[in-house]
């Protein structure tokens, strides 16, 4: 049985202008006027609103998180962000192996066990997803791919810092369909039973976020499902309305 504060994470992905610290500013007024939230409230936007969203969101308690990190610290790397950056800009969070990057980008596990090693080296607390294709699903191989995933993705420094782990089943992503309350249920048991295996007591410290097509009409139910410790939240987040429904709903 797991007590730790619930984390609600919104991932903006590549959403996001300068008109859209409005919505952010909207989600802070509803944060700071309605009955304090029980949840951890991060907001991960792209890169260009990172400063923004640290900033603007401080005095409302929303914390600001990256989306993704390189793993070396510096260097001839066009295009990427390191850990120590993002942290230079205000977050204190950032999401490493999204499937979005692993299928677009290409990142293996391994991968993302270095920028995750990269995100705790520069402060950072690590939100490490993983989960399951439709057809790895429907071969019954969904809690082996998540495992093989959890293994190779989660830094061994996991054991000294806090790291989140968000169980995003690939075939609910932008899809509005989830998985039935049973196998949210199932999937969360059996990650936590592996992090435990592995590290322990402080396995059962972890948090462990369900992240697929969250929405306010179905936040309560799969957020209070035994070892659901919050949520990574991807098209709802962008309306504070729906975020901040989503936020209460724990
Ligand atoms: O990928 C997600 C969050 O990282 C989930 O996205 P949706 O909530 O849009 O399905």
């Amino acid at each position: 049985m797991t007590t730790m504060s619930p984390l609600i994470a919104g991932n903006w992905k590549m959403n996001g202008l300068t008109h859209s610290l409005d919505e952010l500013s909207e989600l802070a007024r509803l944060l700071t006027t309605g009955e304090a939230p029980r949840a951890l409230v991060v907001v991960c936007p792209p890169a260009t609103l990172l400063a923004a969203v640290a900033a603007q969101g401080a005095s409302s308690g929303i914390i600001a998180g990256g989306q993704d990190c390189h793993a070396n610290a510096s260097g001839a790397h066009t295009g990427d962000i390191s850990a120590g950056m993002l942290a230079d800009a205000g977050a204190q969070y950032v999401i490493v192996g999204h499937s979005e990057r692993r299928n677009d980008h290409a990142e293996t596990s391994d991968t993302v066990r270095a920028k995750a090693e990269a995100a705790i080296g520069s402060g950072l607390k690590p939100i490490i997803c993983v989960g399951e294709t439709e057809s790895q699903r429907d071969a019954g191989e969904a809690e082996s791919v998540v495992a093989g995933q959890l293994a190779a993705s989660i830094p061994d420094a996991a054991e000294q810092h806090e790291v989140i782990v968000a169980y995003e089943p690939v075939w609910a992503i932008g899809t509005g369909r989830t998985p039935t309350l049973d196998e949210i249920s199932q999937m969360h048991n059996a990650i936590r039973a592996r992090l435990a295996d592995r590290f322990g007591e402080r396995g059962e410290t972890i948090r462990i976020l369900y992240g697929g097509s969250l929405k306010p009409q179905n936040a309560r139910e799969i957020l209070g499902v035994d070892n659901v410790n919050g949520g990574l939240v991807g098209g709802a987040s962008l309306l504070a309305k729906d975020f901040y429904t989503i936020i209460s709903a724990v």
